[in-house]
Protein backbone atom coordinates (compact mmCIF):
# COMPACT_ATOMS: atom_id res chain seq x y z
CA UNK A 1 0.00 0.00 0.00
CA UNK A 2 1.39 3.63 -0.63
CA UNK A 3 1.32 5.69 2.05
CA UNK A 4 -0.38 8.75 2.52
CA UNK A 5 2.73 11.33 1.37
CA UNK A 6 5.95 10.42 -0.60
CA UNK A 7 9.20 12.17 1.14
CA UNK A 8 8.47 14.30 3.78
CA UNK A 9 11.20 17.08 5.28
CA UNK A 10 11.65 18.02 8.80
CA UNK A 11 13.11 21.03 9.17
CA UNK A 12 14.40 21.42 12.99
CA UNK A 13 14.53 17.88 14.49
CA UNK A 14 13.62 18.46 18.34
CA UNK A 15 11.34 17.58 20.75
CA UNK A 16 8.00 17.98 17.91
CA UNK A 17 10.07 17.84 15.03
CA UNK A 18 11.28 14.26 15.75
CA UNK A 19 7.87 13.20 17.12
CA UNK A 20 6.29 14.06 13.77
CA UNK A 21 9.24 11.99 12.33
CA UNK A 22 8.43 9.41 14.78
CA UNK A 23 4.67 9.06 14.21
CA UNK A 24 5.55 9.20 10.56
CA UNK A 25 7.69 6.48 10.95
CA UNK A 26 5.18 4.39 13.54
CA UNK A 27 1.98 4.57 10.94
CA UNK A 28 3.85 4.68 7.84
CA UNK A 29 2.69 7.67 6.32
CA UNK A 30 5.77 8.55 4.49
CA UNK A 31 8.16 7.05 1.98
CA UNK A 32 10.83 8.58 3.35
CA UNK A 33 11.65 10.90 6.12
CA UNK A 34 15.05 13.93 5.73
CA UNK A 35 15.77 16.70 8.52
CA UNK A 36 16.99 19.38 8.27
CA UNK A 37 18.55 20.94 11.20
CA UNK A 38 20.96 24.11 11.74
CA UNK A 39 22.54 22.09 14.74
CA UNK A 40 24.54 19.11 13.21
CA UNK A 41 24.31 17.14 16.73
CA UNK A 42 20.75 16.74 16.47
CA UNK A 43 20.85 15.33 13.16
CA UNK A 44 23.33 13.14 14.19
CA UNK A 45 20.88 12.14 17.23
CA UNK A 46 18.14 12.28 15.04
CA UNK A 47 19.79 9.55 12.62
CA UNK A 48 21.59 7.48 15.31
CA UNK A 49 17.93 6.49 17.35
CA UNK A 50 16.48 6.06 14.05
CA UNK A 51 14.08 9.08 13.90
CA UNK A 52 14.40 9.93 10.57
CA UNK A 53 16.30 8.47 7.51
CA UNK A 54 17.98 10.91 6.04
CA UNK A 55 20.09 13.80 7.15
CA UNK A 56 20.97 17.40 5.26
CA UNK A 57 23.34 19.70 7.56
CA UNK A 58 22.15 21.59 4.34
CA UNK A 59 19.15 23.31 2.21
CA UNK A 60 19.85 22.30 -1.28
CA UNK A 61 18.00 20.60 -4.13
CA UNK A 62 16.53 17.83 -1.99
CA UNK A 63 13.86 20.00 -1.25
CA UNK A 64 12.72 19.76 -4.55
CA UNK A 65 11.85 16.29 -4.21
CA UNK A 66 9.53 16.89 -1.33
CA UNK A 67 6.02 16.25 -1.06
CA UNK A 68 5.48 17.98 2.34
CA UNK A 69 7.42 20.02 4.45
CA UNK A 70 6.99 20.22 8.01
CA UNK A 71 8.77 23.19 10.01
CA UNK A 72 9.37 22.95 13.15
CA UNK A 73 12.42 25.09 14.35
CA UNK A 74 11.77 27.55 16.88
CA UNK A 75 8.91 30.42 16.22
CA UNK A 76 11.52 33.24 15.91
CA UNK A 77 13.53 31.28 13.18
CA UNK A 78 10.46 30.02 11.04
CA UNK A 79 9.90 32.99 8.49
CA UNK A 80 13.93 33.04 7.86
CA UNK A 81 13.74 29.28 7.19
CA UNK A 82 10.65 29.59 5.17
CA UNK A 83 12.72 32.19 2.89
CA UNK A 84 15.84 30.34 2.43
CA UNK A 85 13.22 26.80 1.54
CA UNK A 86 11.32 28.91 -0.54
CA UNK A 87 12.86 29.26 -3.77
CA UNK A 88 13.95 25.60 -3.52
CA UNK A 89 10.23 24.04 -3.06
CA UNK A 90 8.58 21.86 -5.42
CA UNK A 91 5.89 24.40 -6.65
CA UNK A 92 3.31 21.52 -5.63
CA UNK A 93 4.71 20.58 -2.79
CA UNK A 94 2.64 20.83 0.98
CA UNK A 95 3.75 23.25 3.91
CA UNK A 96 3.00 23.16 7.63
CA UNK A 97 4.74 23.95 11.02
CA UNK A 98 3.97 23.38 14.36
CA UNK A 99 4.97 26.76 15.72
CA UNK A 100 3.41 28.14 19.19
CA UNK A 101 1.96 31.23 17.45
CA UNK A 102 0.34 31.94 15.05
CA UNK A 103 -0.35 35.34 13.43
CA UNK A 104 2.81 36.72 12.65
CA UNK A 105 4.14 32.91 11.43
CA UNK A 106 1.33 32.28 8.87
CA UNK A 107 1.32 35.91 7.62
CA UNK A 108 5.07 35.82 6.61
CA UNK A 109 4.86 31.53 5.92
CA UNK A 110 1.67 31.82 3.61
CA UNK A 111 3.20 34.72 1.32
CA UNK A 112 6.29 32.14 0.38
CA UNK A 113 4.77 28.56 0.16
CA UNK A 114 1.13 28.62 -2.64
CA UNK A 115 0.09 25.72 -0.62
CA UNK A 116 0.86 26.26 3.22
CA UNK A 117 -1.25 25.85 6.66
CA UNK A 118 -0.46 26.66 10.02
CA UNK A 119 -0.75 24.21 12.63
CA UNK A 120 0.01 24.08 16.55
CA UNK A 121 -0.29 20.34 18.23
CA UNK A 122 -1.27 21.47 21.51
CA UNK A 123 1.19 18.73 23.07
CA UNK A 124 4.30 19.30 24.86
CA UNK A 125 6.59 18.12 27.53
CA UNK A 126 9.04 20.15 29.39
CA UNK A 127 11.99 18.18 27.52
CA UNK A 128 13.48 19.51 25.12
CA UNK A 129 15.54 18.00 22.07
CA UNK A 130 14.70 15.17 19.57
CA UNK A 131 16.23 12.31 22.18
CA UNK A 132 13.09 13.21 24.15
CA UNK A 133 10.95 12.53 21.56
CA UNK A 134 8.26 10.31 21.21
CA UNK A 135 5.34 9.68 18.62
CA UNK A 136 2.69 9.34 21.67
CA UNK A 137 2.92 12.85 22.36
CA UNK A 138 0.86 14.02 19.59
CA UNK A 139 -1.60 11.28 20.29
CA UNK A 140 -4.57 12.20 21.00
CA UNK A 141 -3.47 15.93 21.19
CA UNK A 142 -5.77 18.95 19.88
CA UNK A 143 -3.79 20.06 16.83
CA UNK A 144 -4.86 23.59 16.27
CA UNK A 145 -4.49 24.43 12.37
CA UNK A 146 -5.39 28.10 11.40
CA UNK A 147 -6.46 28.70 7.44
CA UNK A 148 -7.03 31.54 6.66
CA UNK A 149 -8.63 33.46 3.00
CA UNK A 150 -5.41 32.65 0.88
CA UNK A 151 -4.83 28.56 2.39
CA UNK A 152 -5.98 26.33 -1.28
CA UNK A 153 -8.95 23.99 0.26
CA UNK A 154 -6.86 21.00 -0.71
CA UNK A 155 -3.81 22.01 1.04
CA UNK A 156 -6.29 22.05 4.04
CA UNK A 157 -7.48 18.83 2.88
CA UNK A 158 -3.77 17.23 2.61
CA UNK A 159 -2.90 18.94 6.78
CA UNK A 160 -6.01 17.51 8.45
CA UNK A 161 -4.91 14.02 7.02
CA UNK A 162 -1.44 14.32 7.72
CA UNK A 163 -2.73 15.52 11.33
CA UNK A 164 -5.59 12.50 11.89
CA UNK A 165 -3.27 10.25 10.68
CA UNK A 166 -0.87 10.84 13.56
CA UNK A 167 -3.71 10.43 15.66
CA UNK A 168 -4.44 13.89 16.73
CA UNK A 169 -7.41 16.18 16.25
CA UNK A 170 -7.82 18.78 14.32
CA UNK A 171 -9.51 22.06 15.52
CA UNK A 172 -9.22 25.02 13.01
CA UNK A 173 -9.31 28.43 13.96
CA UNK A 174 -8.70 31.78 12.72
CA UNK A 175 -4.45 32.84 13.30
CA UNK A 176 -4.80 35.50 15.85
CA UNK A 177 -8.01 33.93 17.50
CA UNK A 178 -5.20 31.02 18.32
CA UNK A 179 -2.97 33.39 19.65
CA UNK A 180 -5.29 34.98 22.18
CA UNK A 181 -6.38 31.96 23.36
CA UNK A 182 -3.23 29.91 23.99
CA UNK A 183 -1.73 33.33 25.42
CA UNK A 184 -3.98 32.55 28.08
CA UNK A 185 -3.57 28.99 28.68
CA UNK A 186 -0.04 28.27 27.49
CA UNK A 187 1.90 31.71 27.51
CA UNK A 188 1.04 33.01 30.65
CA UNK A 189 1.41 30.45 32.30
CA UNK A 190 5.06 30.18 31.04
CA UNK A 191 5.64 33.51 31.90
CA UNK A 192 4.40 33.25 35.22
CA UNK A 193 6.91 29.79 36.47
CA UNK A 194 9.59 32.06 35.05
CA UNK A 195 8.48 34.97 37.41
CA UNK A 196 8.19 32.27 40.27
CA UNK A 197 11.81 30.94 39.40
CA UNK A 198 13.32 34.52 39.43
CA UNK A 199 11.70 35.02 43.20
CA UNK A 200 13.36 32.13 44.25
CA UNK A 201 16.55 32.56 42.67
CA UNK A 202 17.07 36.29 43.48
CA UNK A 203 16.08 35.84 47.25
CA UNK A 204 18.89 36.01 49.71
CA UNK A 205 16.79 32.81 51.08
CA UNK A 206 17.45 30.81 47.85
CA UNK A 207 18.82 27.55 49.31
CA UNK A 208 16.14 27.11 52.06
CA UNK A 209 13.49 28.11 49.51
CA UNK A 210 14.76 25.42 47.15
CA UNK A 211 14.52 22.94 50.03
CA UNK A 212 10.98 23.59 50.59
CA UNK A 213 9.69 23.87 47.13
CA UNK A 214 7.15 21.19 47.15
CA UNK A 215 4.38 19.84 44.80
CA UNK A 216 2.59 23.06 44.24
CA UNK A 217 5.83 24.96 43.08
CA UNK A 218 6.97 21.96 41.03
CA UNK A 219 3.78 21.89 39.36
CA UNK A 220 3.27 25.35 38.87
CA UNK A 221 6.95 25.98 37.45
CA UNK A 222 7.33 22.85 35.05
CA UNK A 223 7.35 24.32 31.93
CA UNK A 224 10.09 26.32 32.71
CA UNK A 225 12.10 23.35 32.21
CA UNK A 226 11.52 23.42 28.57
CA UNK A 227 13.98 24.36 25.80
CA UNK A 228 14.66 28.31 26.89
CA UNK A 229 15.35 29.58 23.49
CA UNK A 230 11.95 27.70 22.18
CA UNK A 231 9.45 29.40 25.11
CA UNK A 232 11.59 33.01 24.74
CA UNK A 233 10.57 33.14 20.99
CA UNK A 234 6.99 31.87 21.66
CA UNK A 235 6.29 34.86 24.40
CA UNK A 236 8.26 37.11 21.97
CA UNK A 237 6.20 36.65 18.96
CA UNK A 238 3.04 36.44 20.70
CA UNK A 239 3.66 39.89 23.22
CA UNK A 240 0.51 41.88 21.90
CA UNK A 241 -1.68 38.70 23.14
CA UNK A 242 0.03 37.79 26.15
CA UNK A 243 0.47 41.81 27.19
CA UNK A 244 -3.49 41.90 27.55
CA UNK A 245 -2.95 38.86 29.52
CA UNK A 246 -0.71 39.71 31.87
CA UNK A 247 -2.59 42.89 32.34
CA UNK A 248 -6.13 40.64 33.23
CA UNK A 249 -3.47 38.80 35.23
CA UNK A 250 -2.21 41.99 36.86
CA UNK A 251 -6.00 42.86 37.75
CA UNK A 252 -6.85 39.62 39.02
CA UNK A 253 -4.04 38.86 41.68
CA UNK A 254 -4.84 42.90 42.80
CA UNK A 255 -8.57 41.93 43.65
CA UNK A 256 -7.51 38.35 45.51
CA UNK A 257 -4.57 40.59 47.17
CA UNK A 258 -7.84 42.73 48.96
CA UNK A 259 -10.02 39.64 49.19
CA UNK A 260 -7.20 38.63 51.76
CA UNK A 261 -8.95 40.85 54.17
CA UNK A 262 -12.57 39.03 53.24
CA UNK A 263 -12.17 35.20 54.48
CA UNK A 264 -15.68 34.69 53.16
CA UNK A 265 -15.43 36.31 49.94
CA UNK A 266 -12.16 34.66 49.38
CA UNK A 267 -13.05 31.21 50.14
CA UNK A 268 -16.17 31.68 47.59
CA UNK A 269 -13.04 32.72 44.97
CA UNK A 270 -11.22 29.24 46.08
CA UNK A 271 -14.21 26.96 45.71
CA UNK A 272 -14.87 28.66 42.33
CA UNK A 273 -10.89 27.72 41.62
CA UNK A 274 -11.25 24.26 42.51
CA UNK A 275 -14.68 23.69 40.09
CA UNK A 276 -12.46 24.98 37.32
CA UNK A 277 -9.62 22.87 37.59
CA UNK A 278 -11.38 20.34 38.54
CA UNK A 279 -13.46 20.37 35.51
CA UNK A 280 -10.55 20.40 33.03
CA UNK A 281 -11.69 17.01 31.04
CA UNK A 282 -7.97 15.31 31.37
CA UNK A 283 -4.63 17.93 31.35
CA UNK A 284 -3.28 18.04 28.00
CA UNK A 285 -6.40 15.67 26.52
CA UNK A 286 -8.15 18.00 26.16
CA UNK A 287 -11.08 16.80 23.81
CA UNK A 288 -10.69 13.65 24.57
CA UNK A 289 -13.89 11.00 24.95
CA UNK A 290 -14.84 11.31 28.92
CA UNK A 291 -12.32 9.14 30.80
CA UNK A 292 -12.75 8.40 34.44
CA UNK A 293 -10.02 8.72 36.82
CA UNK A 294 -9.07 6.80 39.85
CA UNK A 295 -5.90 8.48 42.32
CA UNK A 296 -4.46 5.88 44.05
CA UNK A 297 -1.22 6.24 46.29
CA UNK A 298 1.48 4.31 46.31
CA UNK A 299 5.12 3.94 48.23
CA UNK A 300 7.90 5.39 46.15
CA UNK A 301 9.78 2.04 46.10
CA UNK A 302 10.69 -0.76 42.61
CA UNK A 303 7.88 -2.58 41.24
CA UNK A 304 5.14 -0.97 42.67
CA UNK A 305 3.47 0.89 38.96
CA UNK A 306 4.05 -3.46 38.14
CA UNK A 307 2.06 -4.65 40.99
CA UNK A 308 -0.72 -2.31 40.80
CA UNK A 309 -1.04 -3.02 36.77
CA UNK A 310 -0.70 -6.78 38.00
CA UNK A 311 -3.51 -6.45 40.13
CA UNK A 312 -5.71 -4.74 37.62
CA UNK A 313 -5.34 -6.92 35.04
CA UNK A 314 -5.76 -9.85 36.74
CA UNK A 315 -9.24 -8.30 37.78
CA UNK A 316 -9.56 -7.76 33.84
CA UNK A 317 -9.84 -3.91 33.83
CA UNK A 318 -8.12 -2.06 31.03
CA UNK A 319 -6.25 1.47 32.32
CA UNK A 320 -6.93 3.57 29.65
CA UNK A 321 -3.87 6.25 30.50
CA UNK A 322 -1.82 6.49 33.51
CA UNK A 323 0.48 9.19 34.81
CA UNK A 324 2.82 9.53 37.67
CA UNK A 325 1.98 12.30 40.29
CA UNK A 326 5.20 12.36 41.83
CA UNK A 327 4.50 14.71 44.89
CA UNK A 328 7.06 14.07 47.23
CA UNK A 329 9.90 11.42 46.99
CA UNK A 330 9.03 9.22 49.66
CA UNK A 331 5.42 8.69 48.47
CA UNK A 332 3.49 9.24 45.36
CA UNK A 333 0.76 8.97 43.60
CA UNK A 334 -0.57 7.44 40.25
CA UNK A 335 -3.65 8.81 38.80
CA UNK A 336 -5.09 5.91 36.51
CA UNK A 337 -7.82 6.66 33.82
CA UNK A 338 -10.88 3.97 32.48
CA UNK A 339 -13.10 3.94 29.41
CA UNK A 340 -16.30 3.37 31.89
CA UNK A 341 -17.46 4.05 35.53
CA UNK A 342 -18.04 0.59 36.21
CA UNK A 343 -14.41 -0.07 35.34
CA UNK A 344 -12.95 2.39 37.55
CA UNK A 345 -15.85 1.27 40.71
CA UNK A 346 -14.07 -2.32 39.90
CA UNK A 347 -10.48 -1.21 39.97
CA UNK A 348 -11.70 0.53 43.42
CA UNK A 349 -12.77 -2.46 45.21
CA UNK A 350 -9.18 -4.41 43.76
CA UNK A 351 -7.16 -1.79 44.75
CA UNK A 352 -8.51 -1.09 48.47
CA UNK A 353 -8.43 -4.97 48.54
CA UNK A 354 -5.12 -5.12 47.58
CA UNK A 355 -4.16 -2.70 50.79
CA UNK A 356 -3.97 0.25 48.68
CA UNK A 357 -4.99 4.07 50.02
CA UNK A 358 -7.44 5.73 47.59
CA UNK A 359 -7.65 9.78 49.05
N1 LIG B 1 8.04 22.06 23.27
C1 LIG B 1 6.76 22.01 23.20
O1 LIG B 1 6.15 21.55 24.15
C2 LIG B 1 6.04 22.52 21.97
C3 LIG B 1 6.70 23.25 21.00
N2 LIG B 1 6.02 23.69 19.89
C4 LIG B 1 6.72 24.42 18.84
O2 LIG B 1 7.54 23.49 18.15
C5 LIG B 1 8.69 24.12 17.63
C6 LIG B 1 9.91 23.34 18.08
O3 LIG B 1 10.00 23.32 19.48
P1 LIG B 1 10.70 22.12 20.27
O4 LIG B 1 10.74 20.93 19.42
O5 LIG B 1 10.08 22.08 21.59
O6 LIG B 1 12.17 22.71 20.45
P2 LIG B 1 13.56 21.92 20.47
O7 LIG B 1 14.52 22.87 21.08
O8 LIG B 1 13.42 20.58 21.07
O9 LIG B 1 13.89 21.74 18.91
C7 LIG B 1 14.09 22.80 18.03
C8 LIG B 1 15.10 22.37 16.97
O10 LIG B 1 15.17 23.39 15.97
C9 LIG B 1 16.53 23.56 15.63
N3 LIG B 1 16.70 24.89 15.02
C10 LIG B 1 16.81 26.09 15.63
N4 LIG B 1 16.92 27.07 14.72
C11 LIG B 1 16.88 26.47 13.51
C12 LIG B 1 16.95 26.93 12.17
N5 LIG B 1 17.07 28.24 11.90
N6 LIG B 1 16.89 26.04 11.17
C13 LIG B 1 16.77 24.72 11.44
N7 LIG B 1 16.69 24.22 12.67
C14 LIG B 1 16.74 25.08 13.69
C15 LIG B 1 17.29 23.36 16.91
O11 LIG B 1 18.66 23.06 16.66
C16 LIG B 1 16.52 22.19 17.53
O12 LIG B 1 17.05 20.95 17.12
C17 LIG B 1 8.66 25.55 18.12
O13 LIG B 1 8.20 26.39 17.09
C18 LIG B 1 7.67 25.52 19.28
O14 LIG B 1 7.03 26.76 19.42
C19 LIG B 1 4.71 23.38 19.68
C20 LIG B 1 4.02 22.64 20.61
C21 LIG B 1 4.63 22.18 21.83
O1 LIG C 1 4.30 20.58 28.85
C1 LIG C 1 3.28 21.23 28.75
O2 LIG C 1 2.24 20.93 29.33
C2 LIG C 1 3.24 22.39 27.87
O3 LIG C 1 2.34 23.17 27.99
C3 LIG C 1 4.32 22.52 26.85
C4 LIG C 1 3.97 23.31 25.63
C5 LIG C 1 4.87 24.24 25.19
C6 LIG C 1 4.61 24.96 24.05
C7 LIG C 1 3.43 24.76 23.36
O4 LIG C 1 3.18 25.47 22.27
C8 LIG C 1 2.50 23.84 23.79
C9 LIG C 1 2.78 23.09 24.94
Amino acid sequence: MKPLFGKVGIFGVGLLGGSVALGLKERFLAQEVHAYDQDPLALEKALFLGVVERVHAGLGPWVGELELGILAAPVGALPGLGRALAPLAHPQSLWTDVGSVKGEVVAALEGLFPRFLGGHPMAGSERAGVENAHAGLLQNAVWVLTPTERTAPEAKERVRQLVEALGAYPLEMPPLLHDRLVARVSHLPYLLAVALNRMVARSPERDLLMFLAAGGFRDLTRVASGSPRMSRDMVVTNREALREAVEELRGLLLELEELLEQPEALLEAAEEAKRTRDALPIVRRSLLPEMHDLVVQVPDRPGEIARVATALGEAGVNIKDLEVLTIREEAGALRLSFATREERETARRVLARAGYRLP
